[in-house]
C-alpha cells in the first residue's frame, strides 16, 4: 500500500524529488514478493549479468540480503515512529571540505542507542532489469532495487564514510516492518564495542556503500577499505 498523502517535506528537502513514507512498487508481483503473507519471499529471478550490473551500480546490506530465507531470522520492527525527530537532513555548503559538498547529509539530532532503527529506506522498488545504472540512490533488496532518486524519504541521504570518518557509524540491513508486513531495508545505528554510547547527537550518520559502488565509478581511493 502507498502512503502519499500530503506528507509533510521535511526541512532542506529538494524540490524535484517526492517525498515518501513508503516503498513505492512499480507493479503488484514486486508487492508480493516482499509481503510476508505468502510466508516464502521469492524474488524475481535475474540472469547472472544483470546481477554483476546491480552489484557495481548499487549500495546493499553489510553482510548481503538475508531476506531470501522468507524473513527467518529478521528483526521485527515498526517504523511509526516519526524520523524527523531524530534525524535532519542538513546542507552541507557550510562545510566546503566535506566530500560531498556541496550536496546534503544526514545528522543525529538526538543520542541514538546501538543497533536502533534509524530510518527505513525508501524509494521506488524496481525489478533488476529495471534498475536505473545512473542512479546514485540505488539500494539493493535481495534481487530488488530501492532506488530513492525521483522519490524516497531520509534515507536517501545517508552519506558513505569515505573521507569523513574512520568507519561508518550506522549500516544498511534488512528488518520485517509490522506495520506493513514486507520485508524492508532500514539504516541501524551500528553496534560495536568501540561505539558503546551509539551515535551522539550532531553528528553525521554514515554507511558503507560498498567497494563496488565507488570502483564502478572510478572514485575508490587507493588506501579506502
Ligand atoms: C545516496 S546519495 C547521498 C546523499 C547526497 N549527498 C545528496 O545530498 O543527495 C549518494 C551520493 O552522494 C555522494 N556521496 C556520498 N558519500 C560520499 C563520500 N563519502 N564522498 C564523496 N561523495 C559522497 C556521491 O555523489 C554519491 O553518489
Amino acid at each position: 500500500m502507498n502512503t502519499r498523502q500530503n506528507l509533510q517535506n521535511p526541512k532542506n528537502w529538494p524540490q524535484n524529488v517526492e517525498y515518501v513514507r513508503d516503498l513505492q512498487f512499480l507493479n503488484s508481483k514486486i508487492t508480493e514478493n516482499l509481503s510476508l503473507n505468502s510466508q516464502k519471499l521469492q524474488y524475481p529471478q535475474a540472469d547472472m549479468a544483470t546481477m554483476e550490473r546491480l552489484s557495481s551500480s548499487t549500495f546493499y546490506a553489510t553482510g548481503g540480503s538475508s531476506a531470501s530465507g522468507a524473513g527467518k531470522n529478521l528483526q521485527k520492527l515498526s517504523s511509526r515512529s516519526n524520523p524527523l525527530v531524530t534525524i535532519k537532513i542538513e546542507s552541507l555548503e557550510k562545510y566546503p571540505s566535506h566530500p560531498a559538498y556541496p550536496y546534503s547529509g544526514l545528522f543525529a539530532t538526538k543520542d541514538l542507542k546501538p543497533g536502533q532503527l534509524i530510518t527505513p529506506y525508501y524509494g521506488r522498488a524496481t525489478s533488476a532489469e529495471d534498475t536505473d545504472p545512473k542512479s546514485d540512490y540505488c539500494l539493493r533488496l535481495g534481487e530488488l532495487t530501492v532506488d530513492a532518486n525521483i522519490i524516497g524519504n531520509e534515507g536517501r541521504f545517508v552519506n558513505d564514510y569515505r573521507g569523513i570518518m574512520q568507519k561508518p557509524n550506522a549500516e544498511f540491513r534488512e528488518f520485517i516492518n509490522i506495520d506493513h508486513n514486507r520485508v524492508e531495508m532500514g539504516i541501524f545505528v551500528i553496534k560495536a564495542k568501540d561505539m558503546p554510547r551509539g551515535i551522539r547527537k550532531k553528528t553525521e550518520i554514515t554507511v558503507s556503500y560498498g567497494k563496488a559502488f565507488w570502483k564502478s565509478r572510478n572514485l575508490l581511493r587507493e588506501t579506502s577499505s
